[in-house]
């Protein structure tokens, strides 16, 4: 199997704020492989290190130390430290594997339906209702990111606002203390039409989030504690039974995480890592899927975040045609 790798990068429409600071464009590599007979797999590596994968840096490192012809044995070497890369090899391999000219690779039942991100902060209120008018029902807004008392007057108001079957889900990104998550959970737990709160305190306040799901009625979810399969399995053995986020662009490899999601009744919702649509449409036709979403194939998916990227190339379909614009970025 030859392998090429061409890098990326596009700014986004409008930046990400979340605790961790200002995202404003992304990077990544996508990846190509073609076998003998001329049969193409495209795969992208998109890394998100201040989530805890892999830095660009070292994904452009694992590229250049791969042999030009590879097979799946190599692919299956890559480190566990290399979570993106691991994503982005097997996912082009399966790729080219399993794609049938005759068939589509999109998914023969109705997924759930998208979660509609939302600013921070009160640029939310005047948000949220073209968002409901274009059929999402299910929303969430970023917290930890401004002052407290600002963010939840907005959210007050917000959730005055939406109707009753709205669901809304609130992410800290890891950027709350003790105290401030219980201010947060002592709000939500008035407010029925809040789904969850996402990550309140970072990855390393494992028990302490176990302590928070207990103490209040609002379910918690995580995400950065579980950015990789490695770190979702650990959380599942000590004990966390509540939502996790999967961010399948960063995990590891897809095949592992598939098996996990099957063997474990876990309360899943798929996420975007803001990857171009190479990586999207290979996570939704090929993860995505209700024997993979363990108890609750029903949560609404985090990818309403479709159209995020300025250059219309990266939102298309066609993995080939995003390939050509990048002619100029192999790397060697
Ligand atoms: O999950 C979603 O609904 C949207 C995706 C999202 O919020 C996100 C996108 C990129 C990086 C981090 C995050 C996050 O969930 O923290
Ligand atoms: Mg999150």
């Amino acid at each position: 199997m030859r392998a090429e790798f061409r890098e990326y990068r596009r700014a986004f429409r409008r930046p990400l704020m979340t605790a961790h600071g200002v995202w404003s464009e992304r990077r990544g590599i996508l990846v190509k492989l073609t076998d003998a007979a001329g049969r193409t797999g495209y795969g992208e590596i998109a890394p998100l290190p201040w989530f805890g994968s892999e830095t660009l840096e070292a994904a452009i490192a694992l590229c250049q130390s791969l042999p030009e012809f590879l097979d799946l044995a190599d692919i299956r070497a890559i480190a566990p430290t290399l979570p993106a890369g691991q994503f982005g090899l097997e996912s082009a391999w399966d790729s080219l594997m399993q794609h049938d000219p005759r068939k589509s690779d999109l998914p023969d039942w109705e997924p759930p339906h998208l979660s509609a991100l939302l600013p921070a902060g009160e640029g939310a209120i005047s948000a949220w209702k073209p968002l409901w008018d274009r059929g999402h029902r299910t929303f969430k807004q970023k917290i930890g990111v401004g002052e407290l008392a600002a963010e939840q007057a907005a959210f007050a108001e917000l959730v005055g606002q939406l109707p009753p079957r709205a669901r809304l889900r609130l992410d800290a990104n890891g950027g709350l203390d003790w105290d401030t998550a219980c201010r947060w959970l002592e709000q939500c737990a008035v407010h029925p039409q809040v789904e969850f709160l996402e990550q309140p305190l970072a990855p390393s306040q494992f028990d302490a989030m176990l302590k928070l799901a207990e103490r209040f009625p609002t379910s918690l979810a995580l995400d950065e504690s579980v950015a990789t399969l490695a770190q979702l399995r650990t959380c599942w053995q000590r004990g966390w039974r509540g939502v996790v986020v999967i961010k399948a662009a960063i995990a590891g490899f897809p095949s592992q995480l598939r098996a996990f999601c099957q063997q474990h009744p876990v309360d899943i919702v798929w996420s975007s890592a803001l990857e171009t649509a190479v990586a999207r449409r290979y996570i939704q036709a090929h993860l995505v899927q209700p024997e993979n979403s363990g108890n609750r194939p029903d949560r609404a998916l985090g990818y309403g975040v479709a159209h995020w990227f300025c250059d219309p190339a990266f939102e298309q379909d066609s993995a080939a045609a995003l390939w050509q614009t990048l002619t100029a970025s192999a790397i060697a």
